[in-house]
């Protein structure tokens, strides 16, 4: 599998989800905000949406639905790994020394639940008697839980030179990160496929970049948010490689306010096709400026960029990029419902192919919208999935496409 993507609509061929599990149920009115959720779902219900996603997607394209799960559990076979992963996310709570004890009392399935569900004290004390954690409360979390692994959009990205891991902005998200690169980087199905573009491991004060920022415009363009979750630096050396490599020309730099409801690139706009766009019409006014970065020149066998702020509109520069092209805006435009819709991440929705998409069931205008625009739309049920304020784009890690 070449890991590397480019287009964010060619025909799905593979995906990396994660089906919801014990870390949603962690989630209280009090720690929520913290972990990011705007509600707290009931999990039942979540994980029958979460089937019904991906059971549409196998049927629709049938492409290999990967789950995070097996593909932790595959690689955390490897002691090493393994440790290396436990002692990390026992960080927090000081509580690394309780390393060893808890690989000797737990399967590497249940170490794999610990990594994604966290644990409490209470419940070590259950497996490991006479733990040793005194300083502790039985309620706190000796392994924070990682309730936004669903949006696997996020801890990496694909681009057209290869695999950016994130370095995750959100105390709530940050092991998020660890676990996918463990998994690439090991895993015997992605190892020997990775081309890293951007990595955070062995940075001292790595630089933020979220995978919701990162989208591939066109075979020479890309368009990274610089937003709540991803900072500039992390773009330019992103911007860097890519353009040192020589697959991607043009990397732009969109700055989007720092809002909830903005908090990717990916709320405020999608590729459905070669020049098909949907997008929040708020969003548009409301790119503080765009940036570009393109060749500077090569010294000494490295290669310069330069950045230019560019004077124009986001919509004035999308069009330049992508000639002929459509822009459908959320809810065709009604400010009230794309403002309503767009909050249920309306404009996130998931291409599974050219004019092909999948979208939350309860944006019924936006659908409306698509639908008359001629794009397929499939429809999955968003009660329970919406709660943690992400799309269908944002669920889904396209790994592999059709080349378009
Ligand atoms: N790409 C995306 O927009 N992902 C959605 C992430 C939602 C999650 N609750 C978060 O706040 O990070």
């Amino acid at each position: 599998m070449n890991l590397r993507l480019n287009s964010e609509y060619g025909t799905l061929r593979a995906v990396l989800m994660h089906r919801p599990g014990k870390e949603i149920d962690r989630l209280t009115p009090y720690n929520k905000e913290f972990l990011l959720f705007e509600d707290v779902p009931y999990l039942e219900a979540l994980q029958k949406e979460h089937d019904a996603f991906s059971n549409l997607i196998k049927e629709s394209t049938g492409a290999k639905v990967y789950q995070l799960r097996e593909l932790l559990i595959r690689v955390l076979y490897d002691r090493d790994l393994l440790y290396k992963l436990m002692s990390q996310a026992l960080e927090k709570s000081g509580l690394t020394h309780l390393t060893e004890i808890i690989l000797e009392r737990y399967s590497t399935a249940e170490c794999a639940g610990l990594l994604t569900g966290g644990v409490k004290i209470h419940e070590l004390k259950r497996k490991i008697p006479n733990l040793d954690a005194k300083e502790l409360m039985d309620p706190a979390f000796a392994i924070s839980p990682c309730p936004n692994l669903y949006f696997q959009r996020d801890p990496i990205a694909l681009t057209p030179g290869g695999i950016i891991f994130s370095s995750m902005k959100m105390e709530g998200r940050q092991r998020e990160a660890d676990l996918l690169r463990t998994i690439f980087q090991n895993h015997p199905d992605f190892k020997d496929h990775v081309n890293e573009v951007f990595s955070p491991a062995g940075m001292k004060n790595p630089p933020c970049i979220e995978g919701g920022d990162v989208i591939v415009l066109s075979h020479d363009a890309i368009a990274i948010g610089n937003s709540q979750r991803t900072d500039s630096k992390a773009i330019y050396e992103v911007a860097k490689t890519l353009i040192a490599q020589g697959e991607v020309k043009r990397v732009y730099e969109v700055h989007l306010p720092e809002k909830r409801n903005f908090m990717h690139l990916d709320t405020v706009f999608t590729v459905l096709d070669e020049n098909l766009m949907l997008t929040y019409p708020d969003a548009m006014q409301a790119v503080l400026q765009t940036s570009l970065y393109t060749f500077k020149d090569e010294k000494n066998g490295k290669v310069n960029i330069k950045r230019e702020v560019l004077k124009e509109s986001l919509l004035t520069v999308l069009e330049r990029e992508i000639p002929h092209l459509e822009i459908l805006q959320t809810a065709d435009g009604n400010p009230d419902y794309s403002m309503r819709e767009q909050w249920f991440d309306g404009a996130n929705v998931f291409a599974i192919g050219p004019r092909r998409v999948i979208s939350y069931n309860r944006n019924i205008h936006t659908n409306r919208a698509l639908r008359q625009m001629g794009v397929e739309v499939l429809e999955i049920p968003s009660s329970e999935l919406s709660r943690g304020l992400g799309g269908p784009r944002c669920m889904t890690m396209p790994l592999s496409r059709a080349r378009v």
